[in-house]
Order: structure tokens, then C-alpha cells, then sequence
């Protein structure tokens, strides 16, 4: 049960946020929903408040790659809500042809909320400890070969996540931080990722995306939210990487050495 606890979603007007803003609110949760998209916001929140009750949910537009603009709302978050407990740095574009805004979107803007939200939670700071889950994706864990720039800031938000976890553990923070990797999902975002004006140089390879697509078949939302609020709810689970595939979910075995072949100079 998350009553009493408050809880931050980013890219959360459509898709996988959206899923993670209803899994929070089924369970008693206050959610902040923040996004780019404020039309699909506003609507959200109306609707959201309509099924689970007006003081449940507040829309905040922010640009998750804009520094200034994202530590205003976050600002405007915490004299609203007043604690953050659980944060989920969610929003995230595939486009190759825009890479860097890809890359500010994608990394920069978990880096951004990770350390807005990471100094009001930690304990030596006064704070409450927390829960913060950054949504990487099975393109964190291998190469996704007509993606390369979203591979690598994907696998820069898997290796982001388990280094600050590690930190945290450490140096007694308080907050828990994991990483969320889905294989497709049933969201705008694979649709896009079909357009030349995403694909880039790699539209070409449609093809092998499909069948990538065909190979990991496609899963729902609602089942990659019922592997975010496992990260949420279980306190013993700090910098892992949980992969959701239509086979289930998994935890990611990291090795404890890199498998190396040794070659003579
Ligand atoms: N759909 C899929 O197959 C998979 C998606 N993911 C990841 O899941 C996350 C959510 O993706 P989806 O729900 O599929 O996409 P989506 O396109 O359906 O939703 C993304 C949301 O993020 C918002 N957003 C985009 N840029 C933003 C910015 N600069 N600031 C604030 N909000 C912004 C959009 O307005 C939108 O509401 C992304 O990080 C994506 O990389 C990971 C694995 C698989
Ligand atoms: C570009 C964004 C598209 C969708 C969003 C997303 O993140 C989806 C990811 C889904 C699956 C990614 C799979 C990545 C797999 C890698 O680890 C490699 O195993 C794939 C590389 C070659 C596969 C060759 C094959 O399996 O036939």
C-alpha cells in the first residue's frame, strides 16, 4: 500500500508513464505527472481525478532536457506536495536523426531528475530516503544495431543507475535506485520509431527492426507496470536491472568480471 506516499512520473501524458501513473494511484499513491505534452497532460488529470479522486493528481509541464525549467517545477512539485517518496524518470524519445536531443532527452534528463530529486531524499540532507526508477530498456543490456545513439543512452542509464545505487549504498543515502528494461512495448514511441524522420540513416534496416519486433513480440503496458511497482514496493532491491519481455520479468545477473580473450601484442 503507497497511501500517504508521493510519487513523481515523468513522460507520464501517454504510454508507459501513463501505465506507472495508474499502477501508483491503484495503490494509494499521490502522483505528480510531469511532460513535455501539456494538452495530454491537462486532459490526464482531469480524468485521473474524475476515477480516483481530485487532490490524487497534478500535472506539471516541464522539458525534461531543460535545466532550468525542470529544477522550477521540481521546485514547484515539493511546495505542492511537500515530500517526494518514489520518482521515475520515464520520459524518453527514440530518434536517430535528432540524436542529441535524443541523448538530452534520453540521458541527460535522468542524470537531471535523478540529482533533483536525490538531494531531497537522501538522509544526510534531512530527507526521507526514497525510491527512484530510471526506465532504460533491453537496448540498455545489448545492442539495438538501427538504433545505436538510443542503444547508448540506454545502456548509459543502466550503468548511470547501478554506479548511484552503489554510491548510495554506500554512503548510507537511503534511496533506491533501479533500473526498468522493456522489450517493445505497445506505446507511440514504437510507432514513431517505424518513420524515416526517426530512423534516420538506419531506415534501411525497418526490416530488421520488424523482425526484432516479431522476435521479442510485442507486450502491453500494464505489464511492464506490474514490474515497476515490484522496484517501487520492494525495499530489498537497490541497482538492478529488471528486463520485462513477454516472457515475464527477470532480473539482470551482472557478472562480477567481463569475460575477456586474452591477445598478444
Ligand atoms: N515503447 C517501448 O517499446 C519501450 C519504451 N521504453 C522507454 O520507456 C519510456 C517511455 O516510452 P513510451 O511510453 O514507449 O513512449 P511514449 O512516446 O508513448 O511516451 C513518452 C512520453 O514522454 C514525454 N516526453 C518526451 N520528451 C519529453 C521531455 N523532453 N520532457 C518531458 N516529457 C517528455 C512524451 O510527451 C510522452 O508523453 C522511454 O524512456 C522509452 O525509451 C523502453 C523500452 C521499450
Ligand atoms: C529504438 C526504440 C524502439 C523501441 C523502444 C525500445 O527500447 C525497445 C527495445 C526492445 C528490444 C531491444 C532488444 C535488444 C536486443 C539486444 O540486446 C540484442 O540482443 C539485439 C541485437 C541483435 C539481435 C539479433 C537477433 O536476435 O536476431
Amino acid at each position: 500500500m503507497l497511501k500517504g506516499k508521493v510519487a513523481v512520473v515523468t513522460g507520464s501524458a501517454q504510454g508507459l508513464g501513463k501505465a506507472f501513473t495508474h499502477i501508483l494511484l491503484e495503490n494509494g499513491a499521490q502522483v505528480a505527472m510531469l511532460d513535455v505534452n501539456e494538452v495530454m497532460g491537462q486532459e490526464l488529470q482531469v480524468q485521473l481525478n474524475q476515477q480516483y479522486g481530485s487532490d490524487r493528481t497534478q500535472f506539471f509541464k516541464a522539458d525534461v532536457s531543460l535545466d532550468q525549467q525542470f529544477t522550477d517545477v521540481f521546485q514547484k512539485i515539493l511546495s505542492k506536495l511537500g515530500h517526494i517518496d518514489v520518482w521515475c524518470n520515464n520520459a524518453g524519445i527514440a530518434d536517430e536523426k535528432s540524436w542529441e536531443k535524443t541523448v538530452s532527452i534520453n540521458l541527460s534528463g535522468v542524470v537531471r531528475g535523478t540529482y533533483l530529486v536525490l538531494e531531497h531524499m537522501k538522509k544526510q540532507n534531512g530527507g526521507n530516503g526514497g525510491v527512484i526508477i530510471n526506465v532504460a530498456s533491453l537496448a540498455g543490456l545489448g545492442p539495438f544495431p538501427s538504433a545505436p545513439v538510443y542503444t547508448a543512452t540506454k545502456h548509459g542509464v543502466v550503468g548511470f543507475t547501478r554506479a548511484l545505487a552503489v554510491a548510495s549504498q554506500v554512503a548510507g543515502y537511503g534511496v533506491r535506485i533501479n533500473a526498468l528494461c522493456p522489450s517493445f512495448v505497445r506505446t507511440a514511441l514504437i510507432d514513431s520509431f517505424k518513420q524515416e524522420d526517426k530512423t534516420g540513416q538506419f531506415h534501411t534496416l525497418l526490416p530488421f527492426t520488424q523482425s526484432l519486433m516479431d522476435k521479442y513480440i510485442i507486450i502491453e503496458v500494464e505489464q511492464v507496470a506490474k514490474a515497476f511497482l515490484l522496484l517501487v514496493k520492494d525495499e530489498s532491491v537497490n541497482g538492478a536491472a529488471l528486463t520485462v519481455t513477454s516472457e515475464g520479468a527477470a532480473y539482470v545477473t551482472f557478472p562480477k568480471e567481463v569475460e575477456t580473450t586474452p591477445i598478444s601484442l
